[in-house]
């Protein structure tokens, strides 16, 4: 093999429902890639979420903290489940466990990158994309400075605020550009101006960084009329940046646009080559523990976890491909069979590392 071989902590936070079944998928698929390219990557389990509430009493425990920091990059699967999502944020297993975790390593970019991977099966008639949503991951309305519910003279009331600073825009707005400018030199910036105030401030500072990315042509969409004209001309789109809970909506929608959730990976990153990588899919307690959670999005992650934090951009294509080829294969999981025959999430696991296998020897031949 023409590379140089490398060693690489990975911090493996497989969490709750789905999440340990498709990460250790995604981990099947890394051993391939370390054993093909004879890289040496080391896989160390933490907990986080309900699993840690249930363990440690705690959804970040102080060890996975640890984890976090000697790590050179985290696998996280995910978290929630009825019994623990009503509880008060530091108890609860978003809050106080994944979202804390982003917050305090300061993974405030967070990228979804939309792909079609089914040509021709988007619920979409003609849909065909490749859009990168640029997620504001550390501010916004899901880290409100001021957040309550209280009972007052016997009304009870509930506040976020949507809170952010002009540095804090301005980080993701760069980073958007760069990206954009790297593609198709097209950005879409999300917000809602016409109303809220941190909504000006994010497209007055779009504006500032635009100047700097001539490159680049800018449009602004209101996040109600973004919705629409996702499903109305999902192809016009490329890079969009956006505000934290707008992101969470809008990559969703992207995720229903390519076909399913358990198709869309996603980088959490920050100026060095740290990173948080896991699907944007939940926990799906729907079909926990039944073999049926398509890995595919978990596999992807970890494609994402070699390009962008150890550098192995060729490793992290060959996995790519090993998807893309499975999928146009016909070997499907159950979400996205189509009616047809399908396979659980451990075959799914099996055709991919069988294809990258395949792969990898015939790089090896060449
Ligand atoms: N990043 C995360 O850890 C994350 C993200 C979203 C929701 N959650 C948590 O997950 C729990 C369930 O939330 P939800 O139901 O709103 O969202 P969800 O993403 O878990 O599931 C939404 C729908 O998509 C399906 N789905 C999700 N992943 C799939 C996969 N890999 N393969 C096939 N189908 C898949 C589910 O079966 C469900 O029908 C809640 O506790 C929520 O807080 C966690
Ligand atoms: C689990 C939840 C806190 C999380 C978020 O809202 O960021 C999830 O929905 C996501 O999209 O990563
Ligand atoms: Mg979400």
């Amino acid at each position: 093999m023409p590379h140089a071989s490398r060693d690489f902590r990975i911090g493996v936070l497989a969490g709750d429902g789905v999440g340990p079944e498709v990460t250790r998928e995604a981990v099947r698929v890394l051993e391939t890639i370390a054993k093909g390219f004879g890289h040496s990557f080391t896989f160390t389990e933490g907990l986080l979420g309900g699993c840690a509430i249930e363990a440690k009493g705690t959804p970040l425990p102080a060890e996975t903290w640890e984890l976090c920091e000697s790590s050179d990059a985290l696998l996280v699967g995910s978290v929630g489940g009825e019994q623990w999502d009503s509880l008060p944020a530091d108890m609860n297993p978003g809050l106080g466990g994944l979202l804390r975790l982003r917050r305090k390593l300061d993974l405030y970019a967070n990228l979804r990158p939309g792909l079609t991977l089914l040509p021709g099966e988007s619920p979409i008639r003609g849909a065909d994309v490749d859009i990168l949503l640029v997620r504001e991951a550390t501010a916004g309305l899901y880290f409100s400075p001021e957040r309550d519910r209280v009972v007052k003279d016997g009304v009870e009331s509930a506040w976020d605020t949507m809170h952010y600073t002009a540095d804090e825009v301005r980080r993701i707005a760069v980073v958007a550009f760069e990206l954009a400018s790297a593609r198709s030199r097209r950005l879409t910036s999300v917000d809602k101006a016409n109303v809220l105030e941190a909504s000006k401030l994010w497209r007055d500072v779009v504006i500032e960084v635009a100047r700097d990315f001539p490159d680049v042509e800018l449009e602004h969409l209101y996040v109600d009329n973004c919705a629409m004209q996702l499903v109305l001309r999902p192809n016009d789109f490329d890079v969009i940046v956006t505000e934290n809970l707008f992101g969470d909506i809008l990559s969703d929608e992207i995720a229903g646009i390519i076909g399913s959730l358990g198709l869309l990976p996603s980088a959490s990153l920050r100026s060095d080559k740290f990173g948080l990588y896991e699907p944007v899919h939940g926990a799906a307690p729907d079909i926990a523990g039944r073999d049926l959670a398509n890995p595919a999005a978990a596999i992807l992650s970890a494609a994402m976890l070699l390009r962008h934090s150890a550098e192995l951009e060729d490793e992290a294509e060959c996995i790519e491909r090993a998807v893309s080829a499975v999928l146009a294969g016909g070997i499907r999981t159950a979400d996205v069979a189509r009616g047809g025959p399908a396979v659980g999430t451990v075959g799914f696991g099996d055709a991919v590392v069988a294809e990258l296998e395949g792969i990898i020897a015939s790089i090896a031949l060449s």
